[in-house]
């Protein structure tokens, strides 16, 4: 949006830019975000108080004449937003959490350096892959089973990634064990498994999440935000007698979940789907047509709404780790607090309109019969 207009209604703060002809103009953030436009890499800036990849993400975002100035004019343009955006607290905290970071990758020597950049060849099997280069509604269906509204499952990884990602969680959490490192685990739910973004995979689970999840999210999940996911959460969950057992009823905090399974061997962890709800209707009553069942396999993914309410029963025997990525869209979340019709997804949302809808046209039918009458 171009800052010309509607001056007089922004916020004093508002960042000002110089345009071309040196003259301080007032600019907004654009509404739709420019896809074309490639972002710099702010990877190098880890002392902000922001993600370097909030800077990448947010320059789509960037009124016309600030998409092209060099890196430092935009960084400052951006954290000024931001800034205004976050509460002291908040800040605080993110810095924390920085802090944490820091000192587990400046002291923990990874096994398998190549599991932290994407190699999507390397990482993923053929089909899969193909899928996503020829990036059409149809070519990813072909690849993958619905087996319940909403719920798709498909082959993703290779056994080779799967091995060594597993090796990987182990030998942090040997490190973990060994210096009595305080970890925090990946929620409050779970007392084991690890977060994967605290240990160096940020980058890559971004690619993940940009270039593979996002693509499909864009067509399977339009409704909930899935082409604007721009933020994860990237973790491991890990079950057996000595782990976790099973996991509690529950929504995520995503908009679009993809859970794969990594291995090893085991019995039980089904997880179970009971029907995506809104915030109103999360603790709603299940209709049988919402039951739904999946044992998993391992190397192969689900993927759901983070609302459709799940699940997953005690793993019995053996061990089941799992690699989740929650993905997250801040336009959509923004843009939620002002809708009141989550129709298109919630199911009991869904069902209420349709009464709505059968009751006013017997209304109007009674209406007419009257009439004639
Ligand atoms: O264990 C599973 O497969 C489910 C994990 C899950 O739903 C979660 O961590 O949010
Ligand atoms: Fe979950």
């Amino acid at each position: 949006m171009d800052g010309s207009e509607d001056r007089s209604k922004q916020p004093p703060q508002t960042p000002r830019t110089a345009n071309g002809n040196g003259v301080v103009a007032m600019t907004r953030l654009r509404l739709k975000p420019e896809k074309e436009h490639k972002s710099d890499s702010y990877q190098d800036l880890q002392q902000l108080e922001f993600s370097p990849l909030l800077f990448s993400s947010l320059e789509h975002y960037l009124p016309p004449n600030m998409l092209n100035v060099p890196r430092d004019l935009k960084l400052q343009y951006m954290r000024t937003i931001l800034l205004r955006y976050s509460t002291e607290g908040e800040r605080t905290r993110i810095q924390r959490h920085r802090e944490y970071r820091e000192r587990i990758t400046s002291n923990y020597q990874s096994l398998h350096e190549v599991l932290y950049t994407m190699q999507a060849e390397q990482f993923f099997v053929p089909s899969f892959l193909n899928a996503i280069n020829e990036g059409t509604e149809d070519s990813f269906r072909s690849v993958m089973d619905e087996p319940s509204p909403g719920v798709f499952t498909f082959e993703m990884l290779q056994p080779h990634f799967c091995e060594l990602l597993l090796a990987e969680v182990e030998n942090f959490e040997r490190w973990v064990h060994e210096t009595k490192f305080r970890i925090m685990r990946p929620n409050t739910m779970n007392r084991y498994g690890a977060v994967l973004d605290d240990f160096g995979f940020e980058t890559m689970l971004d690619k993940l999440m940009a270039e593979f999840i996002r693509p499909i999210s864009r067509v399977l999940f339009p409704e909930v935000g899935g082409a604007t996911l721009d933020s994860h959460h990237g973790f491991v969950v890990e079950y057996g007698i000595d782990r976790d057992v099973e996991l509690g009823f529950h929504v995520d905090d995503s908009e679009v979940t993809l859970n794969v399974c990594l291995g090893k061997q085991f019995t039980g962890g089904e997880l179970y789907f009971r029907g995506v709800r809104c915030d109103k209707h999360v603790n709603s009553e299940t209709h049988s047509e919402e039951v739904f069942d999946y044992p998993h396999v391992p190397g192969h993914a689900v993927l759901h709404r983070g609302r459709h309410r799940h699940g997953a029963r005690a793993t019995i025997s053996g061990r089941r780790v799992n690699l989740l990525l929650w993905c997250r869209s801040s336009v959509f979340r923004e843009l939620k607090k002002y809708q009141k019709d989550c129709s298109s997804w919630c199911g009991d949302c869904h069902r209420e309109k349709k009464e709505r809808q059968r009751q006013s046209v017997a209304a109007t039918k009674l209406e007419l019969l009257k009439k004639d009458g």
